[in-house]
């Protein structure tokens, strides 16, 4: 069956990072994606932008395409957006097709500090994004706790729900939201980092910028 892969993250704004790696992952798995914005990011200071504009910026990065949509379900819970409560969610939709939880390799890394992390394994895969400039190995105690679900066949995710993880070799592209909203903060114009749909609209990128 095919998989339905989930992409969370603050998105603070969404850019070229996101969505190049979003896209290689809903390749390599041959998986629909969704991009999940959290509304309240479990281990990141409250975000720039509004939960709202943050949704706007992704409308109008993902026009023009259908591998990649947008689920806003996080949006609708107060409180820390937690991924399992997500997940339990999902799979309640979703019966017994598989599901793949997208992370990036520097948020992998912490995966042991996430609420309930070990039950995640029960309701999804999880494909880890290879990034620039995180390394590829992970605490010994993570991997110790993830050996026994590791796998380099995609195909052996498409024949069960949930409990694999997988590593994921994507383009390496060196961007972040941290490093966007430092340009955009000293007056720059990101052109070739962000989304073209994100500079259509001048009230898009006006939660990063300082008025002088
Ligand atoms: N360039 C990238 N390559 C691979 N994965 C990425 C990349 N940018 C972000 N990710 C992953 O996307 C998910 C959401 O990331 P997030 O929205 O926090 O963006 P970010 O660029 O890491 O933000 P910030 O710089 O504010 O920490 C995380 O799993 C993160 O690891
Ligand atoms: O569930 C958790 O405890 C948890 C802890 C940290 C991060 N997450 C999720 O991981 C995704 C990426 O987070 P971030 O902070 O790198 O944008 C996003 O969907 C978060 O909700 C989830």
């Amino acid at each position: 069956m095919k998989p339905l892969a989930i992409f969370g993250g603050t998105f603070d704004p969404v850019h070229l990072g996101h969505l190049s790696v979003a896209w290689e992952a809903s390749e390599l798995l041959d998986a629909d994606v969704h991009l999940m914005p959290a509304n309240v990011p479990p281990h990141k200071p409250p975000p720039t932008a509004s939960a709202a504009q943050r949704v706007a910026m992704l409308r109008a990065a993902l026009q023009g395409q259908s591998r990649l949509t947008l689920d806003t379900r996080e949006l609708e819970r107060e409180g820390p957006s937690y991924t399992i409560d997500t997940l339990i969610e999902l799979r309640e939709e979703q019966g017994a097709r598989p599901l793949v939880l997208l992370i990036g390799a520097d948020a992998f890394a912490n995966l042991a500090t996430w609420h309930r992390w070990r039950e995640l394994f029960d309701v999804a895969h999880i494909g880890v994004l290879s990034r620039p400039g995180v390394d590829a190995t992970w605490p010994d105690a993570l991997e110790r706790e993830v050996a026994g679900c590791r796998t380099a066949d995609v195909s052996a995710l498409r024949g069960l729900p949930a409990g694999k993880l997988i590593e994921l070799a994507v383009t390496p592209l060196e961007i972040s939201a941290t490093r966007i909203r430092e340009l955009l903060v000293d007056g720059r114009e990101p052109r070739y980092l962000l989304p073209a749909g994100l500079f259509d609209d001048a009230g898009l990128l006006s939660p990063y910028r300082v008025s002088r």
